[in-house]
Parts: structure tokens; sequence; C-alpha cells
């Protein structure tokens, strides 16, 4: 039987470990608050992140690192991004010599501007081969709903992306499609996060759907730019993982992304909005590290460019919108 070890007890490592259980591996789901691990044994559910849902049977939590990886084949790291490379320091010694490692985060490295599997291939020092990326519209609060949802398992080598596909399989369910473009697959997971913030603040003010549509359809132009000029392949961002994931996190009320902009957007300070979110908002980190990617590829990101403008040095939502709307005209298909 398939060992699968999943590290990070928040919503989305939560819910793919119920998934990869129900799909009939054997899981072990990783945190690293025994006082939650002992709850979720107990009671079966996991009360801080997913509240009134009932985690299958065979789903055991334990805080040992050690024992978690024990035998494991697919090690599945679901913690926030900028956290991942301590972390993953320390669970190093104990994965399996020939495990895969998987991310689901959505996050670019402060610092590095690295993905996140290059931050796994870094600290685990395994090659590309023994590394994949989970990412599509998968908003977790739905899927432990046991509402139907796809997503893309991305992998340089096709026989490793198909066996993590069979694994998270779980028909009606949960629909897993592969994918050989890692880059692609991982960078419309970041960067939908930094216009989902966009859009957020946007809906905050007050604004409507002509709003909405025209930052998200620009901003899908932005992770195209940004994609073609880190070698990802273009037709990634028209499926699940580009323009699917970005659809569903700008316009979820769900979205944790979505939320933050949305509080910045209605008058909220930042240390207020930070105060009022309880969960992972990536963007609000990694709008850092995607612009410094961008200028270092001379890519222009304005979306991008006026979120870390009001997230990070105290411009205003209106300045915001001002200055996207004052850029001079140009043709659609301009840079991409
Ligand atoms: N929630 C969702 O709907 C989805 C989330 N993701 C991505 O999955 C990743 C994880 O997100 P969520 O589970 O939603 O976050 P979350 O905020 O619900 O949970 C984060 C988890 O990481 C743990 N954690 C925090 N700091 C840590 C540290 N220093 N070391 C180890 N563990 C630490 C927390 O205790 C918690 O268990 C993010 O990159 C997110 O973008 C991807 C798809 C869907
Ligand atoms: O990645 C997600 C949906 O695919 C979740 O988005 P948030 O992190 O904004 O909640």
């Amino acid at each position: 039987m398939t060992k699968t070890a999943v590290f990070g007890t928040g919503s989305w490592g939560t819910t793919f470990a119920m998934i990869l259980a129900e799909a009939g591996n054997e899981t072990v789901l990783w945190g690293r608050r025994p006082e939650l691990v002992e709850t979720i044994n107990a009671t079966g559910e996991n009360p801080d992140y997913l509240p009134g849902i009932r985690l299958p049977g065979r789903l055991l939590a334990t805080a040992s690192a050690e024992e978690a990886l024990a035998g494991a084949d697919f090690v599945v790291l679901a913690v926030p991004s900028q956290t991942l490379r301590g972390s993953l320091a320390g669970w190093r010694e104990h994965i399996p010599g020939d495990a895969v490692l998987v991310s689901l985060m959505k996050g670019v490295e402060l610092g590095t501007t690295k993905r996140m599997s290059e931050v796994i291939r870094e600290v685990a020092g395994v090659p590309e081969e023994r590394v994949a990326v989970v990412s599509g519209p998968n908003l977790a609060k739905e899927i432990a709903q046991r509402q139907p949802a796809a997503t893309v398992v991305a992998c340089t080598d096709e026989a490793v992306a198909k066996r993590l596909q069979e694994a998270c399989h779980l028909p009606p369910w949960f629909r897993p499609y592969t994918n050989l473009d890692v880059v692609g697959v991982e960078l419309g997971g970041a960067v939908k996060n930094v216009i989902a913030l966009a859009v957020g603040v946007a809906v905050g003010m007050g604004m409507g759907d002509n709003v909405a549509a025209m930052m998200i359809t620009r901003g899908l132009a932005e992770i195209s730019r940004l994609g073609a000029a880190l070698g990802a392949d273009p037709h990634t961002f028209s499926g699940l993982a580009g323009m699917g994931d970005l659809v569903a996190t700008c316009t979820s009320p769900l979205s944790r992304n979505r939320t933050f902009g949305e509080n910045l957007g209605r008058g909220m300070t930042l240390e207020e909005v930070v105060a009022a979110t309880r969960q992972t908002a990536e963007g609000v980190k990694s709008c850092e590290s995607v612009l410094e990617l961008a200028r270092k590829h001379d890519v222009e990101m304005p979306i991008t460019e006026v979120v870390v403008g009001v997230v990070h040095d105290g411009m205003s939502p209106r300045e915001a919108g001002m200055l996207l709307m004052s850029r001079s005209p140009k043709p659609e298909r301009y840079g991409v």
C-alpha cells in the first residue's frame, strides 16, 4: 500500500490528507502542535481549521516527523511558504531515499525568489524527478465539504506525476490532471494570490464586476508574461492551475487573499487586517518576491506593483486604482 505523509494540519493539508486517506493510501498527518494532534486523533475532527468536518477514520495525526516519514512514498508539504526552508531542514534526515516530495504551497520565497519546488530540491537535496507540485482551483473548505474539484499534478517525470495522480484520484470528488510544466503550474498558484489581493481591494472599495473582470484578465496577462520569461509552457495558464485557480480565488469570498484585500479596500489598516486574518494569505508576503522576480527578468507587472504599494508601502487603494487606470494606452497583446 502507498504511504503518504502530509506536513501541515492547516485547512489544505488536512483536506488533502482526507483525500489521500479516502483514496486508499495509508496516510499520516504531521502537526507541530501536540494538542491539536491529540484532538484530531481523539475526536476525528480538526476544530481549528475545519470545524464540523468528519475526518476519515484511517487518517492518523502525529507530532513526530520521524514517525510520519518512516516508509513514506509521498511526502506532502502544506506549511506556509516562508516557513518551508527552516521546517524541511529539520525533517530532511528522516525522508526516505526514494520518496517523492510534493508541494501544495502557493508562494515564492522572500529573499531568494525561489519557487517552493526549488526550495525543496535545494534543502532536501533531491533531483527534479522527485519533486511534484499540486495546484489548481482548490478552495479547501469546499473540498472538505465534499464538493467536486479538479486539480493539476505537475512533475517533470511523467511516470511520477501519474503515480501521484493515481494516489489522489478520488471519484467523483477529486479529479487530478497531470502536467509536466512544474514552473507554470507553480507560478499560476503563487501569482494568483497577488491578483486576488488586488481584486479584493477593488471589491472592498465598492467596485463592480467590470473591474473584477479587468483585474482577472490583466492579472492573467501578468502571470503569462512572467511565465514566458521563466520558461513555462504558455498553455498552462489557460488551464486549471492558471485561469482556473485565478478565477476561483479572485471571485470566492472563501479566499483568504481576496478577503485580506477586501478589508484593506474597506479602509482597515494593515495591522487591523493582519490581526483579523487567522489563516495563511500567501500573497501578502509573496507579492514582494513575485515583484522582485519580475524585475530580475525585466517583466512588467503593474497590478503586482500596486499590490506591493498598498500592502507594504502605504499607498492608498484610491491611488493604486488611479495609477493603474492612468497608464498609457496599449495594444491588448503588448508584451505578452
Ligand atoms: N486553504 C486552501 O484553500 C488552499 C491552500 N493552499 C496553499 O497551501 C499552503 C498551506 O495553506 P493552508 O493549509 O490553507 O494554511 P493554514 O493557514 O490553514 O495552515 C497552515 C498550517 O501550517 C502550520 N504552520 C504555520 N507556521 C509553521 C511553521 N513555522 N512550521 C510548521 N508549520 C507551520 C500551521 O500550524 C497550520 O497547520 C499555502 O501555501 C496555501 O497557499 C493551496 C490550495 C488551497
Ligand atoms: O489557493 C486557493 C484556492 O485554490 C486558496 O486561496 P486562498 O489562499 O486565497 O484562500
